[in-house]
């Protein structure tokens, strides 16, 4: 463990809130989690481990967990947010009054409210009132299986205020993962949501019996597509070739343990999206995000086939072969278009 650091809040105990609280934990920060049902909080306090989302691992013993939000919240130096992104209006307009008023609020979601269409920094600033210099991202290939195992990660720090960054990079710097600052919020938070949705559209061409050229094709068009959009909202372009952008679509589309791929390849199998969501209570953030994604693009005037035809047969609107074929027979262009 590294140099003891002060108390972090942990707003969420299901997969990445509990890895995440490793890499904290493992910084030498003293971790409370905050859990939404009161039983699993007093697992990971009896047993330091959480036997719903990652049984089997020990948790180190300076985490600790709450299901007290004022308990939880209460003299921390650090708050991350670690909700499902469809829902993270809703807890955190209950987490938000007992919230320090002073100190950074750190993103973990990869996703953007239906409805809204906004980012997830900026719904934590409508909803706490807090300005961009307090609120930061973290992005990256994290896959929370191997994160809990202690693999070997990176990752990236965006706050639009890079002494914040910094700050929050000093405190997650573990000795399993190695966080970069950024100033990027809009390209790590675009870049995050968007490779969910194309982790599904990798996954339903596995799901149909396409190899690793189809998956190859998706993943590039699909980082063309991010970049378009992000830049359209004010991004950085080399942030999509980084951590957040490549480095995250390569770890999601092509890994066994992305939830998303996973849904992809559900549908690509032949199953419905009721019967896929009936048959996990993990989040699949681009199953939501095709739709948002789809039109906060439409919003902003950008070109956006991929999350267009994901949302497309996660909504039952269209079949996977269908959208396949469909794919192949859009209009030639220019790659660079
Ligand atoms: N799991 C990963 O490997 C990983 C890595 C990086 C980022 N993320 C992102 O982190 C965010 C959280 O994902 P996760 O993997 O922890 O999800 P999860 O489904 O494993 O856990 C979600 C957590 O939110 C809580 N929650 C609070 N209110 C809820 C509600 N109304 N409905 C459902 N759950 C509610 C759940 O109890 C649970 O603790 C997502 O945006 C995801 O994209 C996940
Ligand atoms: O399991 P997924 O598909 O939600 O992906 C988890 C992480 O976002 C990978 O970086």
């Amino acid at each position: 463990m590294s140099e003891r650091q002060g108390k972090v809040a942990v707003f969420g105990a299901g997969s990445w809130g509990t890895a995440f609280s490793v890499i904290l934990a493992d910084a030498g920060n003293d971790v409370t989690m905050w859990a939404r049902r009161e039983e699993v909080a007093t697992a990971i306090n009896d047993t330091h481990e959480n036997p719903e989302y990652h049984p089997g691992t020990e948790l180190p013993h300076n985490i600790s967990a709450t299901h007290d939000i004022e308990k939880a919240a209460h003299g921390a130096e650090l708050v991350v947010l670690a909700a499902p992104s469809q829902t993270l209006r809703k807890n955190l307009t209950d987490w938000a009054p007992f919230l320090p008023k002073d100190v950074p609020l750190v993103s973990l979601m990869k996703g953007v409210e239906l409805g809204t269409l906004e980012r997830m920094s900026e719904v934590i600033a409508h909803v706490t009132g807090a300005g961009p210099e307090r609120i930061a991202v973290v992005s990256g290939p994290n896959l929370s299986k191997e994160i809990i195992r202690r693999e070997p990660a990176a990752g990236v720090v965006a706050c639009a205020d890079e002494e914040v960054a910094k700050t929050v990079q000093a405190r997650v710097h573990s000795p399993g993962f190695r966080p970069y600052t950024s100033t990027d919020v809009v390209g790590c938070e675009i870049g995050g949501a968007y490779k969910n949705v194309v982790a599904i559209s990798t996954g339903m061409a596995a799901g149909l019996g396409f190899g690793d050229n189809t998956q190859a094709s998706l993943i590039t068009r699909g980082l063309a597509e991010t970049a378009r959009l992000a830049m359209q909202l004010g991004a950085n372009p080399i942030t999509l070739m980084g951590l957040a952008g490549l480095g995250d679509l390569a770890a999601t589309c092509s890994s066994p343990l992305s939830r998303n791929r996973t849904f992809g390849e559900k549908l690509g199998q032949g199953m419905t999206t009721a019967d896929i969501l009936a048959s996990s209570h993990q989040v699949a953030e681009g199953a939501k995000s095709s739709h948002s994604l789809r039109e906060l693009a439409a919003k902003v005037g950008v070109d956006a086939p991929l999350a267009q035809y994901v949302d497309d047969v996660v909504s039952g609107a269209k079949t996977v072969t269908a959208i396949m074929d469909e794919m192949l027979e859009r209009p030639t262009k220019a790659e660079t278009e």
